[in-house]
């Protein structure tokens, strides 16, 4: 049995350390022309369109500001100038409040078999059937116009890890050559904005050089790159100790690619303001749910007769109208309905865990959320 008190031992530990070092937080509103987002904000992944197994609706009722997309594989399929054509994704896929579409490199790495890297761009070949293609600083910010992104990402290259210091420091220089590029390339309008992307690896005078190159650019944001790659939670913090300090005080710091509830909490003590990961919806899909008693893997046998909710105070409707032997059942035989209510419920916490991160640090408190 999971006892009410036991709260994530990693989460536990980072609060605690959270009452001397870390006085770094802060909770804004980023105003955009389709609407504001609350930070510290968690922004449900939507790759291709759709945040998987979610209604758009169903999104918005967990709390969601905003939520991503994805230039590789929409510039594939249906094709950026086609949903130029259809009104642009926020039409196409139901959507009214912000998007932060991706760059495209970092999908592109991690996806397609054949690619290669030049000055001008990378050359790829599609991973679905094969056709080849260039994504560049120019086409990237472009397929992100006609895809009418709130916010677009400059066109970087995520240094891999680990990287030896030259490696990272001529993959630095590239994408401050590309950033360069993107930003000139970027159409501004009010309410829109374009993000830097910093990188360097672990190194911390090429975090320094790349904040420094990004910030003459003047972007309405920027985020950290080239974190959760493998690095692991403690080489990442130790990156986020003095990597948001070199960006302006004054614009949006988004990490990407993070994380786990224990990740998001650290990250925000270091001074971080966005975050994205699919973890609360792939996870979801794959039957582990996040609690506050911690993660219930629902395809446990011990939940095949449990007649009780994920979380007896969670508003979500599998917590609401479902038991865990329900839910147990549902993701054992595979129905759809599995993936949307565990995928649901996971959003949900994610939000509830950014509000009261956001309701803390309004009323100044530390978030020891040992409750
Ligand atoms: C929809 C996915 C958004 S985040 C993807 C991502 C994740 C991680 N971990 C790093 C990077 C990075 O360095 N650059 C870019 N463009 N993207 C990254
Ligand atoms: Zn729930």
């Amino acid at each position: 049995e999971v006892s009410i008190t036991k709260f994530p031992a990693d989460e536990r530990k980072i609060i605690a350390k959270a009452h001397d070092k870390y006085k770094k937080a802060r909770a804004g509103i980023i105003n955009t022309r389709h609407g504001q987002i609350h930070t510290p904000a968690f922004m449900p992944v939507g790759t291709k369109g759709t945040v998987k197994a979610m209604l758009p609706e169903s999104v918005q009722t967990t709390g969601a500001d905003i939520i991503l997309g994805n230039t590789y594989h929409l510039m594939l399929q249906p094709g950026a100038k086609r949903v130029f054509k259809l009104g642009g994704l926020h039409k196409f896929m139901n959507w009214s409040k912000p998007l932060l579409t991706d760059s495209g490199g970092f999908q592109v790495m991690s996806l397609s078999k054949l690619r290669k890297i030049t000055e001008e761009g990378v050359i790829f070949n599609s991973h679905i059937d094969g056709s080849k293609f260039m994504l560049s600083p120019e086409s990237s910010t472009e397929i992100q116009y006609l895809l009418g992104s709130t916010i677009t990402m400059a066109f970087d290259e995520c240094t891999p890890y680990p990287s030896t210091y030259e490696q990272a420091k001529s993959s630095m220089e590239l994408t401050s050559r590309w950033a360069k590029r993107s930003r000139k390339a970027f159409y501004s309008r009010d309410g829109y904005g374009q993000f830097g992307i910093i990188q360097g690896s672990i190194y911390n005078d090429l975090r320094l050089k790349s904040a420094l190159d990004l910030i003459e650019l003047d972007f309405e944001g920027y985020a950290i790159g080239g974190l959760a790659v493998g690095e692991g939670q403690e080489l990442m913090f130790k990156v986020l100790d003095y990597a948001p300090d070199l960006l302006p005080i004054n614009k949006p710091r988004y990490l990407m690619g993070v994380g786990k509830p224990a990740d998001i909490i650290g990250a925000v003590q270091r001074g971080i303001d966005m975050f994205d990961c699919v973890i609360p919806t792939r996870s979801g899909r794959n039957g582990q749910a996040f609690t506050k008693y911690g993660v219930v893997n629902i395809r446990n046998s011990k939940y095949k007769e449990d007649n009780t909710p994920l979380e007896e105070d969670c508003l979500c409707p599998a917590c609401k109208n479902y038991t865990k032997a329900y839910l147990h059942y549902l993701v054992k035989v595979k129905e759809i309905l599995g993936a949307m209510l565990m995928t649901w419920h996971n959003l949900m916490y994610f939000q509830k865990l950014m509000l009261r991160i956001r309701e803390y640090i309004a009323q100044g408190k530390d978030f020891d959320f040992i409750s």
